[in-house]
């Protein structure tokens, strides 16, 4: 493990290094991060298929963000829980329920913003081979 000891730009690089580093361990570690993951890949290649408007690209990647985001600082809450207070403890249920509801709040959005962008594009394609 290494500490973030540089200087100037040099820090800069470092610091994205390591949040890199952190993604790619939440991602490993998480089977919820690996699961939005593929869910934020397959929403991301319906967009292009049905070709939707820049508006509805926007909102499909604000609502990935927050829920990638959501998740990542769950993980760290959770991390941080299991360091501080291995052992079994109410305040420690509570902080992990919370930072997980946080990522079900997120995940209903994200479900929401689905429906609204994609509901009239599917219908349209529907409509298109029954006629
Ligand atoms: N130290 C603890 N004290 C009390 N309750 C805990 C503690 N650790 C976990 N729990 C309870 O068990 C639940 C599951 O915790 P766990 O650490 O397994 O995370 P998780 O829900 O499996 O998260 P993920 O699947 O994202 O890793 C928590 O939401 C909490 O209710």
């Amino acid at each position: 493990m290494v500490k973030n000891t540089a200087v100037g730009h040099k820090k800069f690089w470092h610091s994205f290094r390591f949040a890199s580093q952190g993604i790619v361990s939440a991602f490993k570690s998480e089977l919820n991060m690996k699961v939005h993951c593929g869910l934020a890949v397959v929403v991301l290649v319906a967009a292009v298929v049905f070709r939707l408007p820049l508006a509805s690209w926007m909102l499909l990647l604000f609502s990935i963000t927050l829920v990638l985001t959501a998740e990542l600082l769950n993980t760290a809450i959770e991390a941080t829980v299991d360091l501080i207070s291995p052992e079994i403890h109410p305040l420690a249920k509570r902080a992990k329920d919370t930072a997980a509801g946080a990522v079900l709040l997120t995940a209903v959005f994200a479900v929401l913003v689905g429906v609204y962008v994609f509901y009239h594009p599917v219908m349209d394609w529907i409509s298109g081979l029954m006629s």
